[in-house]
């Protein structure tokens, strides 16, 4: 596919869906070190997009700046509409319950059972749902989702490491989010429990109808779960496309992200 295809591809899928996320011209530095320099990106609904870019390239601080944990310099973030800058800390946190998020670091609470840590985020936000008294069928639903239900009873000590992750998506999923930002889902797991995760992403995608933002070094991940890319280098979204589109480009700084 030439880039003039490409260009048309993107600006159908565009046409069709509207954006619920929309970063314009987002822009930060830290003294000289200017990381992201006029950054753009929509996510369109029930669209998964995954974004490369080498590490340093500035993907935590683009992602801190989106849940407003980090101040840009400037430029625009809407999420659902509502520009993040604007909102007061709690219209900001009422927001935050809409985006769910997999970190690499969002380990489960390891003195308390399964079941307890998927209630952990239902209380914490009860505004969303209420006073939840019988939390357990929508503990039940979550872990259906991911194909856990066995597990509700354990210690995160006795889950493996696939096993553990998969839990921790039922923590996202009990919130219900329209939005959820995974930060590089498969690391440290074997190539095995790296696909189950991956098609538990398309899965999640399917029924839950959720827009994913994914940040991934594996390009297997990248290639099974992308509609679209986007690569930030040089702090700004420099290719977008469909993996496909990306892996034929004749760009030297594209090619080296499939090498
Ligand atoms: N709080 C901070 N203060 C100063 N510099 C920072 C801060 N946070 C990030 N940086 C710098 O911003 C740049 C981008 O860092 P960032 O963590 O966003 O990279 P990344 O793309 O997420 O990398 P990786 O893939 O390794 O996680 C780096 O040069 C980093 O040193």
């Amino acid at each position: 596919m030439n880039e003039a295809q490409n260009i048309q591809e993107i600006k159908e899928s565009t046409r069709i869906r509207k954006p619920i996320l929309e970063i314009k011209d987002l822009r930060k530095s830290f003294g000289n070190n200017h990381v992201l320099n006029g950054f753009n990106l929509q996510l369109f609904e029930g669209e998964n997009l995954v974004i490369m870019g080498k590490s340093g390239s500035g993907k935590s601080v683009m992602i801190k700046c989106l849940v407003g944990l980090m101040q840009a310099d400037s430029g625009s973030i809407k999420v659902m509409g509502n520009d993040i800058n604007t909102l007061n800390e709690h219209d900001l946190n009422e927001l935050r319950t809409e985006i769910g998020f997999l970190f690499q670091g969002s380990a489960l609470y390891d003195s308390m059972t399964v079941r307890e840590n998927l209630e952990f985020p239902l209380r914490r936000h009860k505004h969303k749902f209420g006073i939840v008294k019988e939390k357990t069928p929508l503990v039940i639903e979550a872990l259906e989702s991911v194909g856990l239900v066995d597990a509700i009873d354990l210690m995160p000590a006795e889950l493996s490491g696939g096993m553990q992750r998969r839990v921790a998506l039922a923590r996202t999923l009990i919130l219900k989010p329209k939005i959820i930002l995974y930060d590089e889902p498969t690391s440290g797991l074997d190539p095995i429990t790296a696909k189950e995760i991956i098609e538990l992403m398309r899965r999640i995608q399917r029924e839950y109808k959720t827009s994913s933002l994914i940040i991934t070094h594996d390009v297997d991940c990248a290639r099974v779960v992308s509609e679209r890319m986007v690569l930030l280098v040089d702090g700004i979204n420099y290719a977008e496309g469909t993996f496909e589109t990306l892996k034929n480009s004749n760009d030297e700084k594209v090619k080296a992200f499939f090498k």
